[in-house]
């Protein structure tokens, strides 16, 4: 989100305080910055690689040093430590570092959803604005911040065409399925999504120690059938909803273990992880894990585990599973669809006839790259 218009911060006062130096702001905030932290904040080139924006010195080498002289004016504290060094902060360096304010910033601001209504509120782009917009390219990262779902229409039904989106999102993601793949029901790999029974909502990878970030599906063919329509539901939504509804179930989920594997010839993925992740500093959600096809055989503590194991997963599937919380859709050649993968539970219909899916999968850290490079999140 582009940053309001601000006043700059301006500093009224600043004096030592113990070992922290206590500024105030004319706008009345007083923040009180540690010694230790104020010297490894030193930005000049000697403590600092303005070229590389990382700092210069080992966390070791740093002196222990204390302040001896402070000069300040309205627009920047100036120190002169023990050892002689000296430093300078701009006011607005330091005020962005105020905790209450600090701490916020980087959390993520999902907008919840149940169902077809959101179909109106996610963005659909042109992909020839998407790969050419920057204002575009920040209403497709915004609603997939917002809704965790985002559709381009216009794209030439080819896996090429596709992999340019899969590359504007932040790069294709490489798995033990490939890099861009296209899938049909000829059960290339020992996966149901290779078939044409249909798939409950789920979310991809629960086997791997990092799931995909997002998930792109283009559906480049479908003839000779019916059916294969794309079923979506906001994990998010059902997570919060179980959470006032059924706390106990939540509170399980949210700190049990539940292992999943993907086996094939050749390949044994298996990983253990709470379905539910939430951010313990914040309480916000961070990801859902859910795959009921790909829970591995585990055994449990306690007879009590194993009976809350079933309750809270059950419990939890109602919701993914409820037709009101779910947006049923056809996919079509040249429209492609993209997801958050930590958020959204995608399925399917079953289909028959000849349906052919091309897409990739995007890791977390390279969308969030991109959002962060538009300035949409800090
Ligand atoms: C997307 N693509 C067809 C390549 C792979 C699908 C793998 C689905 C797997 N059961 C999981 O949930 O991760
Ligand atoms: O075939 C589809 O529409 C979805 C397949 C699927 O859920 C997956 O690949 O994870």
């Amino acid at each position: 989100m582009d940053k309001l218009a601000e006043t700059p911060p301006v500093i009224s006062s600043a004096e030592l305080v113990d070992q922290a130096v206590a500024v105030v702001f004319e706008d009345g905030r007083s923040l009180s910055f540690e010694d230790c932290w104020l010297r490894d904040q030193c930005r000049c080139t000697t403590c600092y690689n303005h070229t590389t924006f990382q700092r210069a010195t080992h966390i070791l080498d740093i002196p222990d040093s204390k302040v001896a002289k402070i000069v300040f004016d309205p627009s920047q504290l100036c120190l002169t430590w023990n050892d002689g060094h000296e430093s300078s902060y701009a006011a607005e360096f330091l005020s962005e570092f105020d905790y209450s304010t600090w701490k916020e910033k980087s959390r993520l601001r999902p907008v919840l959803w149940r169902g077809a209504d959101v179909a109106g509120r996610v963005a659909r782009v042109p992909v020839d604005e998407f790969l050419n917009s920057v204002d575009a390219q920040k209403r497709v990262f915004q609603s997939l911040l917002d809704y965790g779902v985002v559709l381009f229409e216009g794209v030439e039904p080819t896996l090429d065409a596709t992999e340019a989106i899969c590359n504007g999102l932040g790069g294709v993601q490489h798995t033990l399925f490939g890099g861009m793949w296209r899938f049909s029901s000829g059960q290339q790999r020992a996966d149901t999504a290779y078939t044409s029974l249909p798939l409950a909502a789920h979310t991809d990878n629960t086997y791997c120690t990092e799931a995909a970030g997002l998930q792109i599906f283009h559906c480049l063919q479908h003839s000779g059938g019916t059916g294969g329509e794309t079923v979506l539901s906001d994990g998010f939504f059902a997570a919060s909803q179980l959470k006032a509804d059924h706390p106990e179930d939540f509170t399980f989920l949210s700190s049990f273990h539940l292992q999943a594997e993907y086996v094939e010839p050749g390949h044994h993925h298996a990983y253990s992880a709470p379905v539910i992740s939430v951010d313990e500093r914040t309480g916000d959600l961070k990801q859902i894990r859910y795959n009921v096809y790909d829970r591995s055989t585990m055994a449990f503590s306690s007879a009590e585990e194993c009976r809350s194991y079933y309750r809270s997963l059950r419990s939890f599937a109602r919701y993914c599973e409820d037709p009101k919380n779910q947006w049923i859709f056809k996919l079509t050649p040249g429209l492609v669809l993209a997801f958050d993968n930590f958020r959204v539970l995608h399925g399917r219909t079953a289909f028959t006839g000849e349906r052919v899916l091309g897409g990739s999968y995007v890791a977390r850290s390279d969308w969030l790259d991109r959002a962060r490079t538009l300035k949409l999140i800090e």
